[in-house]
């Protein structure tokens, strides 16, 4: 699914009238019926809709009008001053005040079972000023004081969500419903505005933008999404085509990441996988791994060379530890392997600041995939973990368009981020999987899949969806508890609902 971002929606605006040559009010006319048919759908009777002075507000006048048609009870309430609103919105307030819809106090709202924010949408320029917040302030006193709880419509975003980042402002009304409008917007992806958006309808303007913009800068990855990734298995299939995947991880007492992120890559329909750790490791992890995987060591440069040259996949950092020996392990491995590469955990700690690589990602023909959570991610750009959550689809694309890599920023939601600059918001995954070992987990499933063929950055996408997918079928019989393991262990049944999604 298509996300866009606030220039693009406001891009569109310009486009639909300067390149179509199309009256943006028939553009509002559409948005406005769209709401209408996803409240006229809801069980409501009476509609409060308090409409701000830009297009969100004409919106959502449009939608009052297509209401009082189907025979609802509707009131317009108006926040701002109309003789200073866009010239559409005024258009519209001139049809409902005949229509008789307008009423200037908030002394119906408490008798309306459907509240609707049309007060702004895209247009917010900062924060909300103190008038606006202390208007909606009192809105919510009176949504509280109600006796039971009416159906809140948010119109393209909920007010004061920023349609960006997905920060909130303090006073936003929480919608249970959010209609958008063309496409939806990044920060109603991410939290904590994804949990002010209720359940999003997308509904559209009439037109087709996609000959305007490009249509994949930012996608959310859904179920139907993901199935389109799936690898396609030939009926002759056989271990050597399935791909062989090396996992390099393991240090004293930190047996259990690498055999995790091994096995995963099993579950993951890896052809064969081979878990390589330093030699004082071999004989407990032999012993703790599955007989599916095949287990050797390494104590020097040449065997971790012996172990990787010609296969598929490699991975690098699961457990492997941190001491000074590790750390120039990885950066010599990485320096100098051009084969498939993903670099998770202590393999990214090794690389420290991402600059002190010089151009070994940019050099490399075939990109790296680099799955760091916000913590590794700060550690590799000199970020705070805050500025990296205030715009993590941002700062994502930002580091694998300048790196040449394929940056899977770990956390919720999960994004990938393409050296070309296409971001992939992930759509699946829950709360349970705050767990030790997810992530190990997940480098195994991404491996696999590259190891069975598809590129780095398909297999990212499909990599981080199957895990947060197989998670979430967990998480409907237990909400939290469930183990890394499990998930992996899960991927083959995610993998068939994925098949059988009907398109
Ligand atoms: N994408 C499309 O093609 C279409 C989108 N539609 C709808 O239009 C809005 C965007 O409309 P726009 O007129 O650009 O702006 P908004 O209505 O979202 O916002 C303007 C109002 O917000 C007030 N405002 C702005 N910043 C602040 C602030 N910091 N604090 C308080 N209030 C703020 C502004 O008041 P001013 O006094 O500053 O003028 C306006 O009242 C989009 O979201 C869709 O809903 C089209 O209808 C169809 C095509
Ligand atoms: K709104």
């Amino acid at each position: 699914m298509r996300v866009w971002s606030k220039s693009e929606a406001q891009y569109v605006d310009h486009c639909i009238q300067e390149d179509l040559g199309m009256p943006l009010g028939y553009a509002m006319e559409n948005a406005g019926h769209g709401v209408a048919d996803v409240i006229s759908e809801a069980d409501v009777q009476s509609i409060f809709i308090i409409c701000g002075t830009g297009n969100n507000g004409g919106d959502g006048m449009v939608a009052a009008r297509h209401l009082k048609a189907l025979g609802k009870e509707v009131f317009v309430y108006i926040i701002g001053d109309i003789d200073k609103g866009t010239s559409l919105c005024q258009e519209q307030f001139a049809i409902c005040q005949k229509l008789e819809l307008i009423t200037d106090s908030l002394d119906m709202l408490p008798t309306c079972d459907c509240i609707v924010d049309a007060i702004a949408g895209t247009g917010v320029v900062g924060d909300l000023r103190d008038d606006l917040r202390q208007e909606l302030d009192v809105i919510q006193t009176h949504i509280q004081k109600m006796t039971y709880e009416p159906l809140v419509v948010a119109i393209d975003v909920p007010t004061g969500l920023v349609a960006d980042t997905g920060a909130v402002d303090p006073a936003t009304l929480a919608a249970d419903v959010t209609v958008t409008l063309g496409a939806v917007k990044q920060g109603m992806l991410l939290y904590p505005g994804r949990s002010y958006c209720g359940t999003i309808v997308e509904k559209g303007l009439g037109v087709s933008w996609d000959m305007f913009i490009e249509p994949s800068r930012t996608m959310y990855v859904t179920t139907e999404f993901a199935k389109k990734l799936l690898p396609q298995r030939i009926p002759t299939a056989h271990k050597g085509t399935n791909g062989h995947v090396v996992i390099l991880g393991g240090s004293e007492g930190m047996y259990g990441a690498p055999v995790m992120a091994a096995e995963a890559a099993v579950y993951s329909g890896a052809g064969k996988v081979t878990l390589a750790v330093p030699t004082s490791c071999l004989d407990i992890v032999t012993q703790k791994v599955m007989p599916e995987v095949m287990t050797g060591s390494f104590g020097n440069m040449l065997h971790v060379r012996m172990h990787t040259v010609d296969k598929d996949a490699v991975a690098i950092g699961p457990g492997l530890g941190r001491n000074q020996e590790a750390k120039e392990m990885v950066r010599n491995f990485v320096n100098t392997f051009e084969g498939p590469l993903v670099i998770d955990a202590d393999g990214l700690f090794a690389l420290g600041r991402i600059e002190t690589m010089g151009t070994t990602f940019i050099d490399r023909e075939r990109p790296a995939v680099l799955t760091p959570h916000p913590g590794e991610f700060a550690a590799l750009t000199g970020m705070t973990i805050a500025d990296i959550e205030a715009s993590r689809v941002e700062v994502a694309r930002e580091f694998a368009t300048k790196h040449n890599v394929v940056l899977v920023l770990k956390g919720a939601p999960t994004v990938v981020a393409l050296p070309g600059g296409h971001v992939y918001i992930n759509g699946s995954g829950n709360e349970g999987m705050g767990t030790g070992g997810m992530g190990d987990v997940l480098t195994g499933i991404i491996s696999a899949l590259i190891g069975q063929g598809l590129p780095e950055s398909r297999a990212a996408v499909l990599g981080v969806f199957l895990h947060g997918n197989a998670a979430d079928r967990l998480h409907e019989v237990k909400p939290f508890g469930f183990t890394p393991s499990e998930v992996a262990r899960e991927i083959g049944t995610s993998i068939q609902a994925l098949m059988t999604e009907e398109e």
